[in-house]
């Protein structure tokens, strides 16, 4: 019994460090949606690129039968960092439109 509570307890903290890594990748992929961002402002470009999104799509999707993951579940993650991303863009957006007033 003691082993088995030992190993729960080394599995916890695996996955602790696996959660800090995804949240620091997190961090970088929302940096880079606000660097983004201010291109698109310069390109005139809009924030949603729906082509852009598909390429995303098809390449997890490819990901998901690598790693034998379920595609839909994971795609749903991925629709939310893409979400996250669209709010920091349109937060430099506003940002940077309310310092030219
Ligand atoms: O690559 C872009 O153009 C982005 O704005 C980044 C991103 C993403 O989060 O991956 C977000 C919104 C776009 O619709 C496509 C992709």
């Amino acid at each position: 019994m003691k082993n088995l509570k030992e190993r729960l307890r080394n599995i916890r903290k695996e996955i602790d460090e696996i959660d800090e890594k995804l949240v620091y990748l997190i961090s970088k992929r929302t940096e880079y949606a606000r660097e983004i961002a201010h291109l698109k402002m310069e390109l005139n470009y809009p924030i949603n690129d729906e082509k852009r999104e598909m390429e995303i799509k098809e390449r997890i999707y490819k990901l998901c039968k690598k790693y034998n993951l379920d595609f839909e579940i994971v795609w749903n993650v991925m629709g939310i960092l893409m979400e996250y991303s669209k709010i920091v863009q349109r937060e430099e957006i506003n940002s940077k439109n309310s310092k030219k007033l």
